[in-house]
């Protein structure tokens, strides 16, 4: 075809080559497919679309970035294909995704303004698959700290493939990444996960540290397992990858696959992660008894300390939720304690104002502040071990109010384990059903490396390497924090000389030596 302006270069979408040119007043796309993971020669075209666009003026539609899922057929292409045992339910046919369908990443954007055009491939069951039931082991394994929901994912998983597959080989893995090692397997079936879902933490127990590449993957291929499935955080997620490496380096039929947990939700990418907001929920009903305990006493100051180490959403959820908060202290906005703009002088305001002052702080809030940071130590993980900036802020504000002269009923109250210690509620039980189920049909369907979750709305599968490098924090110039800044008042408080992180999606802390060697 004779293009008469060529518009960018060659790219690839998918297993497709895309070609954008201008033809007159109109922008012509070719599409090359190739055969993909199925065909005998992966890279031969086996279609050519073109597509004409009426351009600049018309309606325009533009091709996405779509950023694929790595698949077993990427190292192992000879690879048996089967149709999907449920193909042959026909209220069911109709809920088979093409490996075409895809998610936007950015679907609010300015009509005037370039916008980000990645895609993530759409989650759900396929058509052909890559194991017979008969030949699938898998294994399911948590780790790193707990969360509401952990079990749900536990028993839809076991339930899916059993059921749904027909799969009878299904291990669990103790104590997390350690217990592929260290520990005896669970056999697993669906009557002994039945009644999980209804309690906290995870059957399966799990632990930090651990991980040692070479003995978990030895331990996986001794047993023959092809499926994994590795709930877990950050933290697990960066294990999981190393682990999809080495079983690609070993060339092994092994789907890794990642759910990510979280109640810190902190994972970029996902609309947000499972467990969350039943920990919002026991956030605010700490900062509830907080505000009881102020409202019953003159000068009453309520202090209420969350987790969230180094993004500030439990704590920005649940302040936004509860209205009765003065102040919202997170890790992504630093904070003084003295002078004009510091934390003292607009807790007396507020007393004064109001006969009572409600605090909230997130514990990786002010570790600038707090005196005994002198030496970094780390959990067997490598994540920093915080200074206990809630018992920091309760020792200064007493001492200040002491100083003045100035009596206050000030109460401490740090949930700590409460609001993560528990089942998951109705939201998330569903939330976490849908991720296992996508999880199974995503192993089946033979892709790998990949993580799943909501993306605006939408179950997609997510390369591990796009959500390795970056952590989901509170972005302090989104509406969301505005809005929170504007309904506690604390915007008195703000020293503009103090900036803190103003996006989405920064570089994660940098990891030990011993992590990275
Ligand atoms: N960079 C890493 N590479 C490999 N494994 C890791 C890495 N970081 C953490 N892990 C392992 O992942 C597991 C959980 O990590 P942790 O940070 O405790 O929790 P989370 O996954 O919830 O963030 C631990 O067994 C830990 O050894
Ligand atoms: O005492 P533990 O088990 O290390 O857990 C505390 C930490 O776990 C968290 O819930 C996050 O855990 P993950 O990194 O496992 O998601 C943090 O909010 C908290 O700092
Ligand atoms: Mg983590």
């Amino acid at each position: 075809m004779a293009f008469v302006t060529s518009l960018a270069p060659p790219r690839r979408v998918g297993k497709a080559e895309v070609t954008r040119a201008r033809r007159g007043k109109n922008v012509v796309v070719a599409i090359e497919r190739q055969g993909g993971h199925a065909a005998a020669d992966p890279e031969a075209v086996v279609s050519t679309d073109v597509i004409e666009y009426p351009s600049p003026e018309g309606p325009f539609c533009e091709l996405g970035h779509l950023s694929e899922v790595a698949h077993l057929t990427d190292y192992l292409p000879d690879l048996e294909v089967y149709k999907n045992p449920a193909a042959g339910r026909e209220f069911i046919n109709r809920y088979f995704v093409d490996n075409g369908d895809a998610v936007m990443k950015q679907v609010v954007m300015n009509a005037t303004k370039p916008r980000d055009m990645t895609m993530y491939m759409r989650a759900g069951p396929r058509e052909s698959v890559y194991f017979h039931p008969d030949e699938v082991r898998a294994a399911i394994v948590s780790c790193g700290g707990i969360c509401p929901g952990i079990n749900t994912v536990i028993r839809e998983v076991v339930e899916n493939l059993w059921y749904e597959y027909g799969v009878r080989s299904i291990f669990g893995v103790q104590n997390g990444y350690r217990g592929f090692y260290s520990k005896n397997w669970k056999t697993m079936n669906p009557e002994m996960v039945d009644q999980i879902h209804k309690q906290g933490g995870t059957i399966l127990g799990s632990s930090r540290g651990g991980f040692d590449c070479r003995k978990i993957m030895d331990a996986l291929e001794t047993r023959g397992i092809n499926h994994v499935y590795i709930i877990g955080g950050d933290g697990t997620i960066r294990g999981a990858n190393i682990l999809a490496s080495e079983a690609k380096k070993r060339f092994l039929k092994l789907s890794v696959v990642s759910v990510p947990k979280t109640i810190d939700n902190d994972i970029p990418v996902i609309d947000r992660s499972f467990g969350f907001e039943t920990a919002v929920e026991g956030a605010l009903r700490a900062i509830n008894a907080a505000c009881v305990e102020a409202q019953s006493f003159p000068n009453g100051l309520g202090l209420v300390k969350l987790m969230g180490r180094n993004s500030g959403f439990i704590a920005m959820h649940a302040t936004l939720s509860s209205r009765d908060v003065d102040v919202c202290l997170i890790p992504e906005v630093p904070f003084q304690m003295d002078g004009p703009c510091g934390l003292n002088a607009y807790v007396e305001k507020r007393l004064k104002e109001r006969g009572r002052c409600i605090v909230v702080v997130a514990e990786g809030a002010g570790q600038d502040i707090v005196e005994d940071k002198r030496t970094i130590v780390r959990d067997r993980s490598g994540n920093r071990l915080l200074s206990d900036i809630g018992l920091y802020l309760y020792n200064e504000l007493k001492l200040y109010f002491q100083q003045k002269e100035t009596e206050i009923n000030l109460k401490y109250i740090d949930p700590t384990y409460m609001i993560r210690a528990v089942p998951a509620n109705a939201a998330d039980n569903l939330y976490c059903t849908m991720l296992a189920h996508m999880a199974v049909h995503g192993a089946f369907a033979g892709f790998t490396a990949f993580t799943i979750g909501p993306v605006n709305g939408f179950h997609a599968y997510i390369p591990l390497a796009d959500v390795t490098n970056l952590q989901n924090k509170v972005d302090i110039v989104d509406r969301n924090w505005l809005r929170l800044v504007a309904s506690t008042g604390q915007s008195e408080m703000m020293d503009t000389s103090l900036a803190g992180s103003d996006s989405n999606g920064t570089e994660p802390e940098a990891e030990p030596d011993f992590l990275t060697a």
